[in-house]
């Protein structure tokens, strides 16, 4: 993603003397950031997330930047004339791939949220969260510079649940921008670097959410890398990660739980690879071996 999406001053109703949803709305969506939006049922959490994801019009106001966006609707229309295969083969054709490399992907993805085997049913037989799961899928599909998700982890199964937090630490890792609605307020929890509330016909932002993970506002994990003194770490790494130096060449880095693969693979797939020292999980800090007493 090159440039930051704006909402300046929107405004959204629905028909001309409808009451206002949102209303003087200023947000900015830039590249690498992680948002939720959270809010108590119909305040407009779906409203604001369509015009985000540039699906929807502000009545007043205005939005700038046209980031390639792909939206995981709250709900998804599962009766498509198309297999699973078929539908995702299509989509990947209509985001500009080949027809051989978007059937390749269409696959891949399926195999990735555990769906390979419904590749060939009818979308309208599928059950509610394999057809979930093909939502997700589009999404992702065509590595978006934008990835909207509302309520998206409704009806996954827990291994397609994990699998979309780490979807979303690559997009975020890699630059892209992710919004997301959530009713578990433990999704992705310790990673948005901002969090805002619907109230009224306003957005609030929350205070309690940064970059940089603490322990105790979610599960987060430790990783010690070594490395020789001097080198820097992976750009992607330090966008996901809160990093000290301990000793020259040894890094302290703390994720959040739901980025820890995605900083480990950043790591060891550089050239050369980091030496990964030791991982923490939630909240135990490994010994430091960098420290002298
Ligand atoms: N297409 C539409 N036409 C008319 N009114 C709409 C439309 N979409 C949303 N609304 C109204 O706008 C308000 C906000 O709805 P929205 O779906 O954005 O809220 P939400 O916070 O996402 O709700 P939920 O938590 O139930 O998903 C509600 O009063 C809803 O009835």
């Amino acid at each position: 993603m090159q440039h930051d999406l704006r909402l300046v001053g929107v405004g959204r109703r629905y028909g001309i003397r409808g009451p206002w949803v949102l209303r003087g709305i200023d947000l900015v969506v830039a590249p690498g950031t992680l948002i939720r939006v959270e809010g108590a049922n119909g305040t407009g959490k779906s409203t604001l997330l369509r015009l985000v994801a540039r699906l929807d019009t502000p009545t007043e106001g205005r939005i700038t930047g046209r980031p390639h966006t792909a939206y995981v609707p709250e709900r998804f229309p599962a009766s498509l004339p198309f297999t699973a295969l078929g539908y995702l083969t299509h989509l990947g054709a209509v985001h500009g791939l080949s027809r051989t490399a978007a059937h390749q992907a269409a696959g891949d993805v399926l195999e990735r949220f555990g769906a390979a085997a419904y590749a060939d049913t009818p979308m309208s037989r599928l059950s509610k969260g394999t057809s979930q799961k093909v939502a997700v899928a589009q999404a992702l599909l065509a590595e978006p510079e934008l990835l909207v998700l509302d309520e998206a982890w409704t009806g996954l199964d827990a291994p397609a649940r994990a699998e979309l937090e780490r979807a979303v630490a690559e997009r975020t890792a890699a630059g892209g921008a992710v919004v997301f609605v959530d009713h578990d307020p433990r999704r992705l929890a310790g990673a948005p670097d901002a969090t805002y509330t619907v109230v009224e016909t306003g957005l609030e932002r929350r205070t309690d959410s940064g970059s940089s993970p603490e322990p105790g506002t979610g599960p987060v994990a430790f990783v010690v890398v070594q490395g020789p003194p001097g080198r820097q770490l992976p750009p992607e790494a330090v966008r996901i990660a809160a990093a000290a130096e301990s000793a020259p060449g040894t890094h302290h880095l703390t994720v959040p739980g739901s980025h820890s693969d995605v900083l480990l693979r950043a790591l060891l797939t550089a050239s050369p690879p980091w030496h990964v020292v030791s991982v923490g999980p939630d909240g135990t800090r490994p010994h430091d071996p960098g420290s002298r007493s």
